[in-house]
C-alpha cells in the first residue's frame, strides 16, 4: 500500500474524471499513464464509477483513487472496487472514521482552518484544498498554510493548465487537481496523452514513488 505523499508526489497533477460510459476508461486510464500521469481520480458521480474503477486497476501503472467519496457506503464501495487512495470535498467524521478505518491514503476536502485542524486532530497530515479558486485562491492557501505548518496540500477547483505552475510553487502544496487533463465527451486518446504531458512537465521532474 502506498503512502499518502507517495500518491501525491507521482506526479504534479491528478488528473480528476468524470467518466459515464465504462468503454471509455481503459482507453483513457492507458492514455494518461502513457502520459505520464499514473495517479488517477475516478469521481463517483457516475452510475459506472465503480465499474471504471474496476476497468481502470487492470491498467498496467495505473494508480486509481476513488474522487466524490462523501460517507462509509462510499468509502466500502470503493475499497471494493479496488480503489487505492480516497478524496472527498470535505470533511465529516463518519467518512473520516471510515477512511482512516480502510488505511487506504485519503485525502479530505477542505476549506478553512478550522477544517484542516479537525484532520489533524484526526492524524491526518495531507488535504485536498477545495474549491480551490473559489475559496480564495493561491493567498487563501498560503495564508492558511503558514500557521498549519504541518499540512500538506493538492489544491483542486476551477485550477487550469495555465495556473497550475503558481499553485505548484507553494512549498505545501504537492500537486494539484483538476479535470482539464480528459475533457468531457467521447475521449480523444492523442489529445489525452498531449495534455498527460504537459500536465506531468509542470513544476518541474515527476518524483517517482
Ligand atoms: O468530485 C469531487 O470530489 C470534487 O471535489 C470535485 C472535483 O475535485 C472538482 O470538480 C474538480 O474541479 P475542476 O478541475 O474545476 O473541474
Amino acid at each position: 500500500m502506498m503512502l499518502v505523499d507517495q500518491i501525491m508526489t507521482l506526479a504534479p497533477v491528478i488528473p480528476v474524471l468524470v467518466i459515464h460510459d465504462v468503454a471509455h476508461a481503459r482507453p483513457i486510464a492507458e492514455a494518461l499513464v502513457e502520459g505520464g500521469l499514473p495517479a488517477l481520480e475516478v469521481t463517483l458521480r457516475t452510475p459506472c464509477a465503480l465499474d471504471v474503477i474496476r476497468e481502470m486497476v487492470k491498467v498496467e501503472g495505473a494508480v486509481v483513487g476513488a474522487g466524490t467519496v462523501l460517507n462509509p457506503d462510499d468509502v466500502r464501495a470503493s475499497v471494493d472496487a479496488g480503489a487505492r487512495f480516497l478524496v472527498s470535498p470535505g470533511l465529516t467524521d463518519p467518512l473520516a472514521n471510515a477512511a482512516i478505518a480502510s488505511q487506504l491514503p485519503f485525502l479530505p476536502g477542505t476549506a478553512n482552518a478550522g477544517d484542516i485542524m479537525r484532520g489533524l486532530d484526526m492524524g491526518l497530515t495531507h488535504f485536498k484544498f477545495f474549491p480551490a479558486t473559489a475559496n480564495g485562491g493561491i493567498p487563501a492557501l498560503k495564508a492558511l498554510a503558514a500557521p498549519l505548518f504541518n499540512a500538506r496540500f493538492c489544491p483542486t477547483g476551477g485550477i487550469t493548465e495555465a495556473t497550475a505552475p503558481d499553485w505548484l510553487a507553494i512549498d505545501a502544496v504537492l500537486c494539484v487537481g483538476g479535470s482539464w487533463v480528459v475533457p468531457a465527451g467521447k475521449p480523444d486518446t492523442a489529445e489525452i496523452v498531449r495534455r498527460a504531458k504537459a500536465a506531468a512537465a509542470l513544476g518541474g521532474a515527476p518524483i517517482s514513488a
